[in-house]
């Protein structure tokens, strides 16, 4: 991979955004997850709202308690309406807790399905959809998202319809019981849904950008962790500490901007009802004094006002909260929806079947054997618009149980050309044959046991040395592990700690780049796989290892079919013959010695000293 390739990775710091829906239909979209558990999450609305209204019928009973036993002076006849009190409360608190538990554990699944599926979908989408996106953006979105709705569908989804209900069913009660002061309370009712309206679109742009901030931040602390030691090699921590708080800063910005329109809502939600409730006492108390309304009437219909704050105070927060699910929502589909364009084509009537011997350099000696480019095109789907294809006509035949390097200028499309073997990307034009088949033909798990590769950059997993090498050919025996150790001169593996069960750290961070690069070579050949990329699979060795490794190599060469990008005469040498890469074509092909003798370009490539070790090393094999 390029120089240039990296900066066009990490410069996408901000992932493509979807249309705007409004809040509803993205939430809505999320109810095939929802619907295995529907059952449940009704069971705990139920719970909730029968325990909000239990909390409403106290009012009721002050009223009684008021106009009986109060006004009448009667202790006796109280004990019976205070044990009923106490009974609605603890129907109240009950009821509430059984609600938690009903929705807890089903909710924990939904958040674990969506997790599942986003990371399986992560897994299928072609490579060129990660060069777009930020892995920060991923990250965010598999987890932070996704607790965000697990939260919404416990909390202010439950709490929308209960507070709602409970908001309705109050408002009938106050009616019900005067319906003068009831119009008063209910009066600020019309501002506050316009209110609402407003904040909404508002606070969804906040929401939205807030959390793609979160993304990005995401993005810079993860650059930082894994580029640790090179920040530090060129003092340039505080170049990225500065770029952290800048982000930091805009996300801390858009938070508060958040927090003043919660708090500008929070304001009226709060002021309004209070006005209206002042006003209603006041009015209240002229009838009682009037005699037109009971005292125990007035407590009643003031009590379940206060009663009311709750539902009506919480819709702030609970329209909040909503706004961020659904931000959440729309960030998930965006993964989930985006397609997967590189699909295994349609077997073609004269693909092998699928399940056919594996080929083996050997039993493949036809004209079509091996590996063919025709007519082979290539672009990146981010490329400039006016720029020529990177790869314009590559027609190359790499004949079985050969090995062929391929040299050419930097930032000619060498690595880009290996790529599109095991079909990490598609070309756009031509095709690429292995044994005869387009490789369109074969479904992916089959392409991928006939094709093992090896990067410039070796990329170990958190796992140990065992199962890292393991991954190029999961059914190889012992013998055949060690024989991958050995070929990569890997035995530095058997005296770590651990020997081949020994952790190494995320990337491979705790071993050095030669050993990490040796590793990824034992990956790449534990499988004896038919047909082999390497990507300057030395570049990290020194000059002892690398002969050993290239000695070995050989061996293991002789028995597949190979494209070996080379940038050193070293690993020219490992090959049979060499093609050069110029213009997005195949300029020449032949021997090392024929395309000295005959490719001036070539000449110029592995120039000086370059050629000389070369011609030097070509006598000795
Ligand atoms: N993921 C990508 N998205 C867009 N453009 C890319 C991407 N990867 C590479 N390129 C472009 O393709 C060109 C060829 O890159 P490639 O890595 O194939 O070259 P190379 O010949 O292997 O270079 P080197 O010898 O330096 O490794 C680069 O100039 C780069 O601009």
């Amino acid at each position: 991979m390029s120089e240039t390739a990296f900066t066009a990775q990490s410069a996408s710091t901000t992932a493509p955004s979807a249309p705007k829906r409004s809040a509803v239909r993205s939430l809505l979209r999320l109810w095939p997850y929802v619907r295995p558990v529907r059952w449940f999450l009704a069971g705990s609305t139920a719970a909730a709202l029968v325990a909000s209204c239990a909390g409403l019928l106290v009012p009721l009973v002050l009223r009684r308690i008021v106009d009986g036993p109060v006004a009448h002076r009667d202790p006796g006849a109280l004990w019976p309406l205070a044990g009923l009190l106490l009974v609605l409360g603890l129907a109240e608190a009950g009821l509430f807790g059984v609600r938690r538990v009903l929705i807890a554990r089903p909710l924990a699944g939904v958040e674990r399905t969506l997790r599942g599926d986003l990371y399986a979908k992560l897994q299928r989408l072609p490579v060129s959809f990660h060069d777009r996106w930020a892995s920060g953006q991923l990250l965010s979105r598999a987890t932070s998202d996704l607790f965000t709705l697990r939260l919404f569908l416990a909390f202010p989804l439950v709490f929308l319809i209960v507070n709602t209900a409970t908001f309705l069913t109050g408002v009938a009660i106050m009616f019900s019981l005067d319906w003068r002061l009831g119009l008063v309370l209910v009066l600020p009712a019309a501002p506050l849904i316009l209110l609402c309206s407003a904040f909404e679109a508002r606070y969804s742009a906040a929401a939205r950008r807030a959390q793609d901030q979160v993304g990005d931040l995401a993005t810079v602390i993860e650059e930082s962790v894994l580029g640790i030691r090179i920040l530090k090699a060129f003092g340039r921590h505080r170049t990225m500490a500065r770029r952290f708080r800048d982000q930091a800063e805009q996300l801390r910005s858009t938070e508060l901007r958040k927090a003043r329109l919660l708090a500008d809502l929070w304001a009226v939600i709060v002021g309004l009802p209070e006005l209206a409730l002042g006003a209603a006492l006041c009015l209240g108390c002229i009838q009682v004094a009037d005699g037109r309304l009971t005292a125990g009437t007035l407590v009643a219909f003031l009590s379940t006002a206060l009663a009311l704050r709750w539902p009506v105070e919480s819709l702030g927060w609970l329209l909040a909260y909503s706004n961020e699910a659904a931000t959440a929502s729309d960030r998930f589909f965006e993964v989930m929806d985006t397609p997967e364009a590189e699909q295994p084509a349609a077997p073609r009537r004269d693909a092998p079947p699928t399940d056919a011997p594996r080929p083996t350099a050997a039993a493949t000696a036809s004209p079509d054997g091996g590996i063919r480019f025709s007519g082979v095109r290539f672009r990146y789907p981010d490329a400039p618009a006016d720029s020529p294809d990177l790869l314009r006509g590559i027609d190359l035949h790499i004949r079985p149980g050969e090995t062929m390097a391929l040299v050419g200028a930097t930032g000619s499309g060498k690595t880009t050309l290996t790529a599109l073997l095991p079909r990490l990307y598609d070309a756009t034009a031509g095709a690429v044959t292995l044994d005869g088949t387009d490789i369109r033909d074969l479904p992916r798990h089959r392409l991928r046991e006939l094709v093992a590769v090896a990067f410039e950059e070796p990329t170990l997993f958190s796992a140990s040395v065992r199962e890292n090498v393991l991954m190029g050919g999961p059914d190889a025996d012992r013998q055949a592990l060690d024989r991958a150790l050995d070929t990569a001169q890997a035995d530095f593996t058997r005296r770590l700690p651990d020997g081949l069960d020994t952790q190494v750290g995320e990337q491979g961070l705790s071993l050095s780049g030669g050993q990490r690069q040796r590793l990824a070579l034992a990956r790449a050949v534990v499988g004896s796989p038919a047909f082999l990329v390497l990507d300057d699979p030395l570049s990290a060795l020194d000059v002892h290892t690398e002969a050993l490794v290239e000695s070995a190599l050989r061996r293991v060469l002789v028995g597949t079919t190979a494209l070996v990008v080379a940038h050193r005469p070293s690993t020219v040498l490992l090959a049979d013959r060499v093609a050069l890469l110029a213009d997005g074509r195949i300029a020449a092909t032949g021997t090392h010695q024929e395309l000295l003798d005959s490719c001036p370009a070539y000449r110029e490539l592995m120039s000086g000293e370059v050629a000389g070790r070369v011609r030097e090393g070509s006598t000795t094999r």
